[in-house]
């Protein structure tokens, strides 16, 4: 990562499927941000409460402490002077607000880290991440790895029959795959690997 100019806010986006690694790299960040002496406060949308109501909880069990909202607005009452870095994971289940709050945060000086999906379950941009990353200083795209092939994967493949576009879940409902095995609809999840080597 680059060398950043202290007192002036910017905006990083971390996106990608699910599993590429989004959440550990927001939490790598965070943390790093408070070795660093920083004021930190992590904010994730209510709606996600698949492993805990409160953390930010990774796929493989690493955890944060945040404070879980509605609208990206509510990062306001919650955000204190003197707070230097924000982190927002699943980003892309707030409204097209969280853009200008965003940009409000980071003209007041703070760094921004957000993490979230760059495209739904069919393949199609998820707004309002596309938004996000034409307005962001620095973007980083995380691959998962595709569990049909093993080639590098940017999609996540629905495994629970619906057609809505949110539908929150984790391993079981979703997998990694790549752009050649992906298909736009929900199908049969995919025989697990066996993990023997962690055992
Ligand atoms: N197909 C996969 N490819 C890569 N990592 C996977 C896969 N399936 C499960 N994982 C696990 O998911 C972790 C990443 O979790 P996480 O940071 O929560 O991802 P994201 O936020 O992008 O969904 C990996 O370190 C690994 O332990
Ligand atoms: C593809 C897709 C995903 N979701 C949901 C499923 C999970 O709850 C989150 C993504 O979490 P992760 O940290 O990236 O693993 O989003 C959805 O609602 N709609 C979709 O199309
Ligand atoms: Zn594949």
């Amino acid at each position: 990562m680059h060398q950043f100019p202290k007192d002036i806010g910017w905006i990083e986006v971390i996106c990608g499927s699910m599993f590429s690694g989004k959440t550990e790299e927001l939490i790598r960040r965070v943390k790093r941000a408070v070795y660093g002496k920083q004021r930190v406060q992590v904010f994730k949308p209510k709606v996600d409460d698949r492993y805990d109501e409160t953390q930010v909880v990774s796929h493989s069990q690493l955890k944060l402490t945040s404070t879980p909202i509605e609208r990206a607005e509510e990062i306001f009452y919650h955000l204190s002077s003197d707070t230097q870095v924000v982190g927002i994971d699943e980003v892309q289940f707030f409204g097209p607000e969280v853009v200008q709050v965003c940009e409000a945060l980071a003209y007041r000086g703070v760094r921004v880290i957000c993490a979230g999906l760059d495209q739904d379950y069919q393949g199609r941009p998820f707004e309002p991440m596309p938004q996000l990353l034409a307005v962001a200083e620095y973007v980083t795209k995380q691959l998962a790895i595709c569990v049909v092939c093993g080639n590098p994967a940017n999609r996540s493949q629905r495994l629970v029959s619906s057609e809505a576009r949110v539908v929150v879940g984790a391993a079981g409902a979703y997998e990694a795959r790549c752009r050649r095995c992906h298909l736009g609809e929900p199908t049969e999840a995919t025989p697990p690997q066996t993990m023997e080597l962690f055992d």
